[in-house]
């Protein structure tokens, strides 16, 4: 572990010890009177999957929407360092978060545009970078070099993101037309294709069978490993959070209870209490109790 890492607030260490590249420090989020996200710190590794989980309500939407600026935080600080450059998401909008910071996002709910071809759901995601090209002029109308090569380059990259999600064959139907497992896909590619350097995807797995939830594993693992970009998920599917996630943060009533490995999370206390309530933690017989000690134990504890 690096010096800088080490010197960090224990809030904001990242179990396997790489750098960060979103740290979130003391985020608060009020509606009203309402806390939906209360004092929570911690980091996300790059080239890491980091999975945001919690009970239904837990403040895990907020979290991303003050992410991706469509909620401006009461308090705090987001800070995410890519490709040379830092940049302090609080203090920007929605639009330059995804521009200029490249962090990319998924919904719960698909938003495709789903009277437009698969192809096209993925070229009209680069649509700013084509207009820089174009000098947001009519330039693209002359066919220009310089604006016909960028255009070459967005067909480039959506063919590759197409094949990448398995829908080159499909490139030519409409989105709304996809099996549904296929629009989440398309979807992920659709986020790729503004060449993030953070991608969050928020419940990525809702509504997927088993073969395409192992469809689903294996991309983001593709993505993980491949492009060494940060992945943020908010994810109900346990065996999705546990088969590929590095790291895991826990909120429950929007604060954060856990933090640490998949390994480290599942056994942890708090995380039990949260999901069954405190009868059923009461009632473990006592080797599970005795074990659940055992993986608490600094000494043992994974990652520390
Ligand atoms: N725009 C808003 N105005 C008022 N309250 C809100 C707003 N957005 C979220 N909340 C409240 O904040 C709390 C956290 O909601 P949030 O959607 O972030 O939870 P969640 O963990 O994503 O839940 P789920 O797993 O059900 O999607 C809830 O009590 C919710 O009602």
């Amino acid at each position: 572990m690096s010096s800088s890492v080490s010197s960090l607030s224990p809030e904001l260490v990242i179990p396997s010890g790489v750098a960060p590249l979103l740290t979130i420090e003391h985020l608060t989020m009020r509606f009203g009177g309402l806390t939906a996200i209360d004092d929570v710190s911690f980091a996300a590794g790059e080239g890491e999957i980091t999975a945001i989980i919690g009970p239904n309500g837990a403040g895990k939407t907020t979290l991303f929407n003050c992410i991706t600026g469509f909620y401006t935080p009461t308090v705090g600080r987001l800070t995410l360092r890519a490709r040379g450059e830092t940049f302090l998401l609080e203090r920007m909008d929605g639009f330059r978060i995804a521009q200029k910071a490249h962090v990319a996002r998924t919904f719960q709910n698909i938003r495709l545009f789903s009277e437009m071809s698969v192809l096209e759901n993925l070229v009209v995601a680069q649509h700013n970078e084509l207009m820089k090209a174009s000098g947001y002029t009519v330039t693209g109308l002359f066919g220009f070099r310089g604006y016909r090569k960028k255009e070459q380059e967005a067909a480039d990259l959506a063919r590759y993101w197409l094949d990448r999600v398995g829908l080159t064959r499909l490139a030519d139907i409409n989105a709304g037309n996809l099996p549904y497992g296929a629009q989440r896909r398309l979807e992920i590619a659709r986020a790729m294709c503004i060449k993030p350097t953070l991608l969050c995807l928020d419940e990525p797995a809702a509504g997927l069978n088993p073969k395409e939830s192992g469809e689903l594993n294996a991309l983001l693992n593709y993505i993980k490993d491949e492009h060494r970009i940060g992945l943020l998920l908010i994810e109900h599917d346990m065996s999705v959070v546990m088969e590929i996630s590095d790291h895991v943060i826990v909120l429950d009533y929007g604060s954060k209870i856990s933090d640490g490995t998949p390994l480290y999370v599942r056994s942890d206390p708090n995380v039990i209490r949260a999901y069954l309530g405190e009868d059923e933690t009461e009632a473990l017989p006592p080797e599970v109790e005795a074990d659940l000690r055992k993986d608490l134990d600094p000494q043992n504890r994974e990652g520390a």
